[in-house]
């Protein structure tokens, strides 16, 4: 797999003393980059969407410890801060109880450091894994959509669902990539279209209500998600729309494959019904781009993750391996308790 070719972005960047953000905001039309100084930076760069994904936000988290350490201020406080930025990614818990568990054994700013690296590095080898795991459950010739961003922006590079379909097309086994827009943030229309073209892997984008058509049309053959937080039981919360995905692809008779990090399985968590699930200002739907779209006076729900329930899950790829149909009990095969 030729990597340069096909995943050049890094947009979190440690800077030793600084942590360097691409504004995922901003995408595609300007790559600007915001430099975080302080935890409270990071903490609000999380908050706002600056830095997003999963891995991507328990890896800045961690830079945020860091920043923290060098600066002697609080880590406690820090810590608490950085874990209140999102709720429903458990990447970003992991990653915070990492750097807790080095602080608690007594370490200093450099060890902090080595560890926030160890994290960030980790997750690129995971996704690496994760895209050869998954790519080999595609048949040739294939046809997959997907949602949301889940590649090197969500991630510390070639990304988790989109790391499979990277792999799947360098391995000649994806044809058709199609990417659901995402409504109302568009991670799939501003950021998995950017990264694909970038890549220069031909790629379609669809109207999140065109997916079942699509599923209808023969056109694909899988339908591949990330994921924020996988349950005991294998019931997997990921960005608002994934659920509805699911339904329509059983439906159709459309394979549905989840690929994450085991830093995004939850043992403690067991099942869908216990995770939080984000609601976000109402502004991200009245408004596109900025620009009130939605008449004045008009409310909003903008609930920004659902939960998929395992049943509807042909398979979930960690690096640790593939589990077919999850279960309770193969989940606790594979991650233990
Ligand atoms: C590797 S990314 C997996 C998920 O984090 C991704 O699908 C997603 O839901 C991201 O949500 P976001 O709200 O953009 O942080």
């Amino acid at each position: 797999m030729d990597y340069e070719r096909y995943d050049r972005i890094r947009a979190v960047q440690w800077q030793r003393d600084h942590l360097r953000l691409l504004d995922q905001r901003l995408l595609p039309q300007e790559e600007r980059w915001i430099d975080c100084r302080d935890a409270g930076q990071v903490t609000q760069a999380i908050r706002d969407l600056a830095v997003r994904g999963a891995p991507a936000i328990g890896i800045a988290a961690a830079w945020g410890v860091v920043l923290a350490a060098q600066q002697h201020v609080s880590l406690d406080l820090a810590l608490a801060q950085l874990r209140s930025a999102r709720p429903t990614a458990v990447n970003l818990m992991w990653a915070l109880d990492r750097m807790k568990a080095r602080i608690a054994a007594g370490a200093d700013a450099a060890a902090l450091e080595r560890e926030a690296q160890a994290i960030q590095d980790e997750d690129l080898a995971a996704n690496r894994r994760m895209g050869e795991l998954g790519a080999a459950l595609i048949a040739p010739h294939s046809g997959v959509l997907t949602h949301c961003n889940t590649g090197s922006l969500a991630t510390a590079g070639f990304g988790t669902a989109l790391g499979v379909i990277r792999a799947g097309v360098a391995a000649g086994r994806i044809e058709r990539v199609f990417a659901g827009e995402t409504r109302p943030w568009q991670q799939g229309a501003r950021l998995t279209m950017y990264e694909l073209v970038r890549d220069g892997i031909p790629a379609k984008l669809i109207a999140d209500s065109a997916a079942a058509h699509l599923m209808k049309s023969g056109e694909i053959q899988w339908v591949i998600v990330g994921a924020d937080r996988i349950a005991a039981n294998g019931d997997t919360a990921n960005k608002i729309g994934t659920y509805q995905l699911a339904i329509a692809a059983h439906h159709h008779g459309v394979k549905f494959m989840v690929a994450a990090p085991s830093s995004t399985v939850d043992m403690a968590t067991a099942t869908g019904e216990d995770i939080d699930i984000e609601l976000r200002d109402s502004a991200e739907l009245l408004s596109t781009a900025g620009r009130r779209t939605v008449v004045e006076g008009a409310e909003a729900w903008n609930p920004v993750f659902d939960v998929t329930p395992a049943g509807l899950i042909d398979a979930i790829v960690t690096e640790r391996g593939v589990i077919e149909r999850p279960s309770e009990l193969a989940m606790q095969a594979m991650f233990g308790r």
